[in-house]
């Protein structure tokens, strides 16, 4: 399996070395040049199997010859042993017709866990294997940083740097980062918004010279592993509600656009997905350009769903190099145009766009609203992100096909989002039940490239 860059110009690699890679030199993002399909007879045989065995068989064509059947095997089985729920991956009843799969049972409460944890695994046995170490560098609006931590913590030949914006994650977030005692972990608490941290993990990427000397590597959703391992639970949910006799829909609480495009694998790769639902807070920009075409980043306003607080949607790129026909120079232009301030997506384009995506957004109010509501006529209690998509789900839900809305990250990181909205304060699960107690460890920095470059060459391991 070969993987090609969003911008066409950077040499296609096989799936090993796009895991170790993160961003194409050309500044794009890396996609299987062919996308795998899989028979309805063969989405049907997943039904009934462990989370775990589903994971093999629907990454599997992904990987080439990286892992022996085994090797991957065992992989997996390690990367998912360590959640909460037996399922993985369990799906509720909201109302008729409408399911929440709850992705927020892994060791840090939200669906990153699910990527994560197998990417972990994956380096791991790469790293071992050709003897290499690497420099992982993050940008995060609060879950990313912590679930790279908890999968990389204590490896010896992988020092972790997570940069999160200053004030703007949410403090279980923030002690999830902070508080963490193994040497390779450092959590740079960036002056700046979560748009600024992604932005420096691209310039560093960028910066060849640094990018070389210190072995970067990424595990932001610009590595396209993480994206694949997302694709699983699109399918387990699909399958024990009926599909592939039963088209379903997805509604996704959307910021980097990961998830909802792990969505739109499973549906080339055969899932049947009517529509799959974009479902942005108030900062709406990905919603506004399904609207109306154009993609302006006017700044991050700050909200109580805050891992959404995303304006420059780094797989949005993925997305239009599909709409675009695969056509890297367009997407390149496009991007450059970015750079400039913003772009239109032509009307080719946003038809290709609009045939697979709808979108809405959910104020402040409506979030807090539909927390309150859910809770008093379901009994389930949601993080504000995961309200997000309840609330676009219901306005966008067409009653003929079971909705699924993705419940991206447990109440308890949110405590008090939630006790605003409903008087109740979540608890954290008891292995985490001192985190309040545990002494933090981050390092403020400004929002500056050779600052940032300086204070990692400073700090990783030869
Ligand atoms: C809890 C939560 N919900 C939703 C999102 C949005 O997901 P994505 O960035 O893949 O669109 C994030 C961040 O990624 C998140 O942490
Ligand atoms: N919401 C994310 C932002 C980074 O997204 P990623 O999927 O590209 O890693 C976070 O919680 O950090």
């Amino acid at each position: 399996m070969n993987y090609l860059s969003t911008r066409g110009t950077a040499p296609v690699l096989d799936f090993e070395d796009t895991m170790l890679t993160g961003l194409a030199r050309d500044g794009g993002l890396y996609l299987p040049e062919k996308i795998p399909s899989f028979s309805p007879d063969e989405i049907a045989a997943l039904e009934g199997l462990s989370y775990e065995e589903c994971a093999f068989r629907i990454m599997r064509p992904f990987i080439g010859d990286t892992f022996t059947d085994d090797t991957f095997r065992r992989l997996i089985a390690r990367a998912y042993g360590g959640f909460d729920h037996a399922a993985r991956a369990p799906m509720v009843q909201l109302a008729p017709g409408h399911f929440l799969l709850e992705l927020f049972h892994g060791p840090t409460l939200a669906f990153k866990d699910f990527a994560m944890q197998l990417i972990g695994q994956m380096f791991q046995a790469a790293l071992e294997r050709n003897g290499k170490r690497v420099t992982i560098v993050g940008a995060t609006s609060g879950d990313t940083g912590s679930a790279a931590i908890e999968a990389f913590k204590g490896l010896d030949n992988v020092d972790v740097f997570i940069l999160f914006p200053h004030g703007r994650v949410s403090e279980v977030q923030r002690r999830q980062m902070t508080t963490p005692t193994e040497a390779n972990v450092h959590a740079l608490a960036v002056t700046g918004d979560f748009d600024d941290c992604q932005a420096r993990v691209k310039d560093m990427f960028n910066h060849f010279d640094f990018r070389d000397r210190v072995g970067l590597a990424g595990v932001n959703s610009i590595n396209f592993a993480r994206v694949l391992a997302q694709v699983v639970y699109y399918f387990t949910s699909a399958v024990s509600l009926g599909a592939p006799a039963r088209p379903v829909s997805f509604t996704v609480p959307t910021g980097n656009f990961g998830d909802i495009f792990a969505g739109y694998l499973a549906k080339r790769m055969g899932l049947p997905i009517d529509r799959l639902v974009v479902a942005t807070n108030q900062n709406d920009i990905l919603h506004r350009c399904l609207s109306t075409a154009d993609y302006r980043p006017d700044g991050v306003t700050p909200s109580i769903s805050p891992s959404m607080d995303i304006q420059v949607s780094s797989n949005f790129e993925r997305a239009l190099f599909e709409a675009y026909g695969r056509d890297g120079a367009a997407v390149a232009q496009l991007m450059d145009e970015l750079k400039a301030g913003g772009f239109s997506v032509s009307q080719g384009a946003l038809q290709a766009l609009r045939e697979v995506y709808d979108s809405g957004r959910c104020s402040e109010d409506e979030t807090r609203a539909t927390i309150a509501r859910l809770h008093r006529t379901t009994g389930e209690l949601l993080c504000p992100h995961s309200a997000v998509g309840v609330k676009v789900a219901e306005e966008k839900r067409n009653p003929a096909t079971p909705m699924i809305t993705l419940a991206t990250a447990h109440p308890a990181k949110f405590p008090d989002a939630v006790q605003e909205a409903t008087g109740i304060r979540p608890d954290l699960p008891a292995r985490m039940s001192d985190l309040f107690e545990r002494p933090e460890r981050m390092t403020r920095v400004e929002n500056d490239l050779s600052a940032i470059e300086t204070l990692i060459e400073e700090r990783r391991r030869p």
